[in-house]
């Protein structure tokens, strides 16, 4: 049922990755809020193991959202081999949401290996660029030093990165020029969705320039995200009369539409859902695609409604 979109993205058994199932909107506040609370975290695993079984290979996790438990336990309910399957998961140097992070790349590689109880990850970012050795104690290039070297001990298939702006990018290419064309990095998973085409100004060119697959995150933000400041849902906007048109024209939800639309702009979506009709409805998105003239118009309307839902205040 999927297309090699990526085909440099192959899980280690040679198949495609297909869309990302996430595990880090599901963790409230981004984290446990409450760790004796079972039920959340075995709601987490369910939805997991059963995107799995109804096809995706490919799952999104991170430090700051402590599920790598929720993914690993998932993995071994589904029966899949790990091998068939592609892992996510990001370093955070720095986070206003946990009191803990590990603190160095090689130590968050140590502990994610024990927790995924995996001997490697498909996919290392480094989750935001915005630290220092003043707020981490530690840079961005040296911690993306440490990725490389993760990847050099076979520890991480992949490396790359989130939330980068294009400066972020040229600050680890560089570092990346000295190792050799296989420590690039390959990834930068941002927010990404018609009211917000570059997360920062011309990242999405450069990455592509640059051979960087960007993955969106947020790709439904338009159909429930929409708030203002003090968080009251905004009904009007440019998208709103648009989505259910094309819904029928295509015969696919407003969801479908959304995410058919991220792939047909060579971006890879990463979505999440509680309920698992949605989670499954996300991916019968390989069967169709939008017409030019549709990707133009969700373009055209889309930039009339600048929105960011995530990292407001850092771009
Ligand atoms: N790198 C980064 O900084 C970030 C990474 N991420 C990653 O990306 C993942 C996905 O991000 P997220 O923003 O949640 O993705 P989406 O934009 O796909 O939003 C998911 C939300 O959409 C709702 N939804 C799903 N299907 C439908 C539908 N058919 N109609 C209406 N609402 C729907 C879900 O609610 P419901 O449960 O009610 O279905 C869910 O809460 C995260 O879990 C995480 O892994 C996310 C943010 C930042
Ligand atoms: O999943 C996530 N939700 C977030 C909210 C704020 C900042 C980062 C994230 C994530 O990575």
């Amino acid at each position: 049922m999927t297309v090699e979109l990526h085909p440099q993205f192959k899980t280690k058994s040679g198949e495609p990755i297909t869309i990302g199932a996430g595990s880090g909107t599901a963790v409230k506040a981004l984290k446990r809020a409450d760790p004796t609370n079972t039920e959340l975290l075995d709601g987490i695993v369910d939805r997991l193991t059963y995107s799995i079984n109804v096809g995706y290979n490919h799952l999104d996790t991170a430090e700051v959202y402590t599920t790598h438990p929720e993914i690993h336990k998932a993995v071994v309910k589904s029966k899949a081999p790990r091998e068939k399957l592609w892992i996510t998961t990001k370093y955070i140097a720095a986070s206003p949401h946990v009191g803990k992070t590990s603190g160095s790349p090689s130590k968050f590689v140590k502990e994610a290996l024990e927790e995924l109880d995996t001997d490697y990850i498909d996919l290392l970012l480094i989750h935001h660029p915005f630290f220092t050795t003043d707020s981490a104690g530690i840079e961005l290039e040296d911690a993306w030093k440490e990725l490389i070297d993760a990847k050099k001990a076979g520890h991480v298939r992949y490396i790359g990165v989130s939330n980068f702006a294009v400066e972020h990018l040229k600050r680890i290419i560089a570092v990346s020029e000295k190792e050799g064309k296989e420590y690039y990095p390959v990834v930068n998973q941002i927010e990404y969705h018609p009211y917000l085409q570059n997360q920062s100004e011309g990242v999405v060119d450069f990455s592509k320039e640059h051979g960087i697959l960007i993955e969106a995150y947020g790709p439904l933000t338009p159909l429930f995200r929409i708030t203002d400041e003090s968080g009251n849902v905004i009904e009007d906007h440019p998208l709103k009369p648009i989505l259910p048109e094309l819904s029928k024209k295509y015969k696919k939800s407003e969801a479908q539409v959304l995410l058919r639309y991220v792939l047909d702009k060579g971006i890879l979506p990463i979505t999440t859902s509680s309920k698992n009709e949605r989670i499954k409805e996300a991916l019968e998105i390989y069967d169709f695609k939008l017409s030019k003239d549709d990707v133009e118009l969700i373009d055209t309307e889309g930039a009339k409604f600048p929105y960011r839902a995530f990292f407001k205040g850092r771009f």
